[in-house]
């Protein structure tokens, strides 16, 4: 099939940049399908390390990469976050383009290096982005193309970008039980209004609402609304695990936070045939 091109959709090399008449745009790299830009009223929303390495190597550091399928280093295969983020997927074209809004098509299917990773399931996965003038969507189908049921911990590892991370708020995650991965990946209660950032911060908020508020600085805030994806991690590698990071610059700590939708607590299980589907919605209110 021939991909629907646009005026708004431009293709060049790894990168599809899109652009919303209102002057908002995004651009994805076909190397994990990462949207790697989000610009509203001219402003970046989203944030990428200056250090992240943009040649296949390893994943995109910022934006937002996808984890499939399997969040962090757990029990469905090897390495940490699976795949998904480290291969280049296939463009398939505009899915729409109205004067509302933009949808932009990836696609990736099992391969080799997917089979030889230790999760060898055959699959099909579809991401669906879509710019409007002061939103971005991001929305994942799995299907299920083996003659077995498969499981996976998707996540959408969101990075945004703020002035200054000691001013951001994450709310509506209070009165959750989350697990502490700075704590000895212990079980707690968060009883604040608020989640904020003065030290190395990882935790996994099972359950969480399906509408996010975030105060990326005091006069900004983002919605996330997510769909179908069941708990959110919250992330920041503060001062100690920045210096860790090879594609992270050391003080890049304090212009970014990941508030990361997925369904990770308990695995997703999927039957021969059918397809999943989630994803979320980010909101400038
Ligand atoms: O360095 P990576 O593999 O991109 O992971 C970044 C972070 O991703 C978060 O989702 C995890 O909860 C953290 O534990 C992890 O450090």
């Amino acid at each position: 099939m021939t991909p629907r091109t646009s005026p708004n959709v431009t293709e060049q090399g790894s990168l599809v940049t899109v652009r919303h008449p209102s002057g908002s745009s995004c651009e994805i790299d076909k190397l994990g399908a990462t949207v790697t830009s989000w610009r509203v009223q001219d402003r970046e929303r989203l944030f990428v390390s200056r250090k992240a390495v943009r040649d296949g190597t390893k994943p995109i550091r910022g934006g937002i990469p996808l984890v499939f399928p399997q969040f962090g280093q757990g029990p469905l295969m090897p390495g940490q976050h699976g795949f998904a983020r480290k291969l280049y997927w296939t463009y398939t074209g505009v899915a729409r383009d109205d004067p509302t809004e933009v949808l932009v098509a990836f696609e990736l299917k099992d391969s080799d290096a997917t089979r030889s990773s230790g999760w060898a399931h055959a699959f099909k996965l579809t991401y669906v982005v879509t710019l409007g003038a002061d939103t971005l969507g991001t929305h994942l189908a799995v299907t299920n193309t083996d003659k077995t049921p498969f499981k996976f911990t998707p996540l959408l590892h969101t990075y945004f970008a703020t002035p200054d991370i000691t001013e951001v708020r994450v709310h509506d995650l209070k009165s959750l039980n989350y697990t502490d991965k700075v704590r000895e990946a212990q079980a707690y209660y968060e009883d604040r209004d608020a989640v904020t950032f003065d030290a190395e911060v990882d935790r996994i908020y099972h359950g969480a609402p399906n509408i996010i508020h975030l105060d990326v600085d005091p006069r900004t805030t983002i919605l996330i609304k997510k769909n179908n994806l069941r708990d959110v991690v919250v992330w920041n590698p503060w001062a100690d695990k920045a210096q860790e990071m090879a594609d992270f610059a050391d003080e890049e700590y304090k212009s970014m936070f990941c508030v990361e939708a997925g369904t990770v607590h308990e695995a997703v299980s999927l039957q021969p045939s059918q397809t999943w589907e989630a994803g979320q919605q980010l909101i400038i209110k």
